[in-house]
């Protein structure tokens, strides 16, 4: 290994830290992964991938660490908890952090950097990192990987002086997971990718919840997918309000590859499933309240957030 290489640490080694964690790993990269249930089962047989992409990959031994004070100082962290998360690991990712070092939300929802953000020091970089991806943890340390890959990177904030050095260090971040033979881009608007994503998950995580369902399931219904198109309209239409432009017949394309994808559960699915919170604050509140601020309702989204408010609810407790 090349003492020139970044150091990546892993916050949160779930499904997607565990995925893109081990590939760079595998791809030569110095990671160590900060682990909390799954530790004990990591630290005796290591990470385990079983990808329909790349095939079965295992990684042994793994530098896991249940304490964030015994990682090594980190270039690049990746943050893979769940945005639930984000205010209690605050002081655990500047802890693992090296001087200047950039941060990478890899999460979905909107404005989860600006809730962050405050609870760090300033001397850190923050980025925004959308996965597109489908993957889940089966047993503690390993990782099931049905398709896709992709991460997209924004810059948020941080000590960089202009836009070039701004893009250089988004470009710096793409640059590690194409190493790893990830798919990646930088791009120029965090808040415009952030939406973009949100189009698929605002219905397509919620209602495989309410519903009790996965993609197959919702798209071959006419009355599901009727409603899956009413609730990707409305996020289109309140990032349309708030000035973004989304992509030519971004609906019909979202249609066409989720009827391509094998049958998935999305993250939030299997968050119910294991009674852990729901990301409804990031993924629902966030994008009403943004959309609320210019004047713009987003009436099903509303009902679809109380509805899985409730049942979050009564899921914790
Ligand atoms: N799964 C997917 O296909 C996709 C997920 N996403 C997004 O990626 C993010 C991560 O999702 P996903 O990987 O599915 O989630 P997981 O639940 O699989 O992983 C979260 C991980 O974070 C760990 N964690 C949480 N808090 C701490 C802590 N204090 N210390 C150490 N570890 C901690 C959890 O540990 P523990 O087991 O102990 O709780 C768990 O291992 C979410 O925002 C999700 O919406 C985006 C695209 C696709
Ligand atoms: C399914 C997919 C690919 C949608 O973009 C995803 O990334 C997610 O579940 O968040």
């Amino acid at each position: 290994m090349s003492s020139s290489k970044p150091r990546i640490g892993i916050i949160g080694t779930g499904a997607i830290g565990g995925f893109y964690g081990l590939m760079l790993a595998r791809a030569g990269f110095d990671v160590h992964f900060l682990l909390r249930s799954e530790y004990d089962a990591v630290a005796a047989r290591g990470l385990q991938l079983n990808s329909a992409v790349h095939g079965a990959q295992a990684l042994f031994p793994v530098q896991a660490y249940r304490d964030a004070a015994q990682m090594p100082p980190c270039d690049w962290l990746l943050v893979g908890a769940k945005t639930t998360s984000n205010a209690a690991l605050a002081p655990v990712i500047a802890q693992a952090a090296a001087p200047g070092a950039k941060v990478v939300l890899l999460q979905n929802g909107l404005a989860v950097e600006d809730a962050l953000r405050p609870l760090l020091p300033e001397s850190l970089h923050l980025l925004g990192g959308l996965c597109y991806i489908c993957v889940h943890r089966s047993e503690p340390g390993v990782v099931e990987h049905q398709s896709l890959g992709a991460v997209n990177l924004g810059y948020h904030s941080g000590p960089a002086l202009d836009d070039a050095q701004r893009q250089a260090l988004t470009e710096e971040g793409s640059a590690l997971f194409k190493a790893a033979g990830i798919d990646s881009a930088a791009v120029a608007n965090l808040d415009q990718a952030r939406w973009q994503k949100l189009v698929w998950n605002v219905p397509y995580n919620g209602l495989s919840v309410l519903l009790g369902a996965g993609t197959t399931a919702l798209m071959a219904n006419a009355d599901s997918r009727e409603l899956i198109q009413a609730i990707m309209q409305e996020v289109v239409d309140a990032a349309t309000a708030l000035g973004l432009r989304m992509p030519e017949n971004f609906i019909g394309k979202l249609m066409t590859s989720t009827d391509r994808m094998p049958d998935y559960l999305p993250s939030m699915y299997h968050d119910f499933a294991q009674k852990r919170p729901l990301e409804l604050g990031a993924i629902y509140e966030a994008p009403l309240a943004a959309a609320a601020a210019v004047g713009f309702e987003m009436p099903s989204i509303r009902a679809l957030y109380q509805a899985l408010r409730f049942i979050d609810a009564r899921n914790q407790g």
